[in-house]
């Protein structure tokens, strides 16, 4: 299956990114994409924390999910839907949530980020607690042969959520990583989550100068299981396309069996 991380430069025009996220999507299946991933907030890098409130929609309803949807289904794609606000339970909180639809439109599965990010320099600050609720559940999905395991950003620090996965063949990782975070730890990071679980990672980013003033790193990546580099987009919009080769899934793992050597 070929499979390709969509990076974006989102803004705070919820409309403007649909527009953008929809050409991405089209371009992935263009050069031959069965399933695609979308970064985190594909659909808004807004001013304030309080704009995700703003446009949060419940499960099933809402102008983000319907363009997913009919994109699925009409560029009969698997979908990885970045991340979208989704209202929680808790009032003024919402959830930051990977959707993920099959090529019928259906969505399929649901992942609301664990871990949220916090961050201070002294120049850049940044806390997701402030109006995101965590998730609690670890959550896969078939996509025909291919289990993949879902997470969110900063979730990629954290080693343990991806051996909840253990058997899948992909780990796809939406983000927005900061420029100054991301420039010394996200390859590092992908590479080590590819290697450790002997899988594919997808990780689709955000990555540029955002109207907000925020800079992300970008750099949106495939990664194979022996921790090689096979497509990459460094900054701006574009799209990063590799094939999942199960042969090559099951060499890594024949040749240097470490899952199978796991004790703990
Ligand atoms: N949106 C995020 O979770 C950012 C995570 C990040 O930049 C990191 O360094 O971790």
């Amino acid at each position: 299956m070929k499979i390709a991380a969509c990076q974006m430069v989102s803004g705070p025009d919820l409309g403007a990114n649909l527009v953008a996220a929809s050409r991405l999507l089209e371009s992935a299946v263009a050069q031959g994409a069965q399933l695609a991933a979308l970064p985190e907030y594909f659909c808004l890098m807004g001013h304030h924390d309080s704009d995700k409130l703003a446009y949060a929609e419940t499960l099933g309803h809402g102008p983000i999910q319907a363009m997913l949807s009919r994109a699925a289904r009409e560029l009969r794609l698997w979908i990885i839907g970045g991340t979208l606000p989704i209202k929680a339970d808790t009032p003024d909180r919402v959830r930051n949530t990977t959707l993920v639809f099959s090529p019928s439109g259906e969505v399929v599965a649901r992942y609301d980020k664990i871990h949220l990010f916090a961050y201070d320099n002294g120049r850049e600050s940044y806390d997701e607690a402030r109006v995101l609720e965590p998730g609690t559940q670890p959550t896969a999905f078939d996509a025909e042969q291919l289990r993949v395991g879902l997470s969110v950003c900063y979730d990629l620090r954290f080693p343990e959520l991806y051996r909840a996965y253990n058997p899948c063949e992909l780990l796809a990782v939406p983000a927005a990583f900061t420029y100054t975070t991301g420039e010394k730890h996200w390859e590092l990071l992908l590479r080590a989550r590819a290697v450790e679980n002997q899988c594919y990672v997808i990780a689709p980013a955000q990555g540029g100068k955002h109207e907000n003033d925020r800079r992300t790193w970008g750099h949106s990546m495939i990664v194979d299981p022996w921790g090689e580099v096979l497509a990459v987009v460094p900054e701006g919009e574009g799209v990063a396309c590799a094939d999942i080769d199960p042969a090559r899934l099951a060499q890594v793992r024949q040749q240097l069996p470490a899952l199978a050597h796991r004790k703990l």
